[in-house]
């Protein structure tokens, strides 16, 4: 007889959990748009709409406490104007903090349980764009998963093609039609790349690099999500920049661009909504 105590919990019965406890806390049946909230990204949530619940994400079953600077460790629905209701998944566990993959993609798994159709990722990292000066925002048109490992395991064949859904990018472009269009791939971290990694990005055929974000991605599509990726150049990539990197620059970067963050993201999920209510 195993001692199923020792069982790590399927992640995605885990999930289910974690939404049905969402549900019990928060007294709300469904969400219509999960949004995670990258280095530079936490100002949004204020001005998506009336907050009709918050809970430290570490009461909620499956969720970690944040262990990175720059990440609030909540999780919080906010109801938006035409009556939409956002999970904002203010406490993103990153792959390098070392609680496995399906840690790192339970936010996106509970939301699909919760209801939603439509992830918005948005995140902090290294431009391999010299045009991209530190607090740019970039929309992310496709991802490179440099990290060996997939939240996805069995004869689930996913397909990706698009897996940054147009419709959204669209979107996001009618909100700031400057926004320019990158490939994001992500690292294991918590290094930075060298510059002959970032070298290596460049000639594979990325302009953004990274941390997080590609695995919640895939995670995402699997669940039948629709996805949009929000990139903020927090610095330039090693080698393109002039001086070593630290994360202190990042959180900095994102701290300085955040007003402007904060009305492009709310503006492109009221946005989102308005779309999908037609
Ligand atoms: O959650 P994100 O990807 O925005 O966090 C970035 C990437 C690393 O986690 C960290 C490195 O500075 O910031
Ligand atoms: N991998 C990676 N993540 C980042 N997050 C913020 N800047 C960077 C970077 O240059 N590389």
């Amino acid at each position: 007889m195993t001692d199923n105590a020792h069982m790590t919990p399927d992640p995605y019965l885990l999930a289910k959990d974690a939404a049905n406890a969402l549900r019990e806390a928060s007294g709300i049946e469904r969400i219509d748009i999960a949004v995670t909230l990258g280095s530079g990204w936490s100002g949004a949530a204020e001005l998506l709409g009336t907050e009709l619940f918050s809970t430290p994400a570490d009461a909620i079953p499956g969720f970690q406490k944040p262990s990175v600077k720059g990440h609030v460790g909540t999780l919080r629905i906010f109801e938006i104007p035409g009556g939409a209701r956002v999970l904002v998944l203010g406490a993103r566990t990153h792959y390098y903090e070392g609680h496995g993959v399906n840690a790192t993609v339970h936010g996106v798994r509970t939301a699909a349980e919760f209801g939603a159709t439509t992830l918005v990722l948005t995140n902090g990292c290294g431009g391999l764009n010299e045009q991209w000066k530190p607090g740019s925002p970039v929309l992310i048109t496709d991802h490179i998963n440099f990290t060996g490992d997939s939240p996805i395991t069995g004869a689930t064949f996913v397909d990706q093609t698009d897996i940054y859904t147009p419709r959204l990018r669209e979107i996001a472009k009618s909100v700031d039609p400057s926004l320019d269009e990158g490939i994001y791939m992500q690292f294991r971290g918590p290094f930075y790349e060298s510059p002959a990694e970032v070298q290596m990005a460049r000639v594979l055929g990325a302009s953004l690099v990274g941390m997080s974000t590609v695995l919640e991605a895939m995670a995402a599509r699997e669940a039948g999500l629709d996805v949009l990726g929000f990139s903020l150049v927090t610095n330039l990539a090693a080698g393109i920049s002039p001086t070593p990197l630290n994360h202190e620059e990042v959180v900095e970067a994102g701290r300085a661009a955040a007003p402007r963050l904060a009305k492009l993201l709310s503006s492109t999920i009221h946005a989102i909504a308005k779309e999908s209510d037609r």
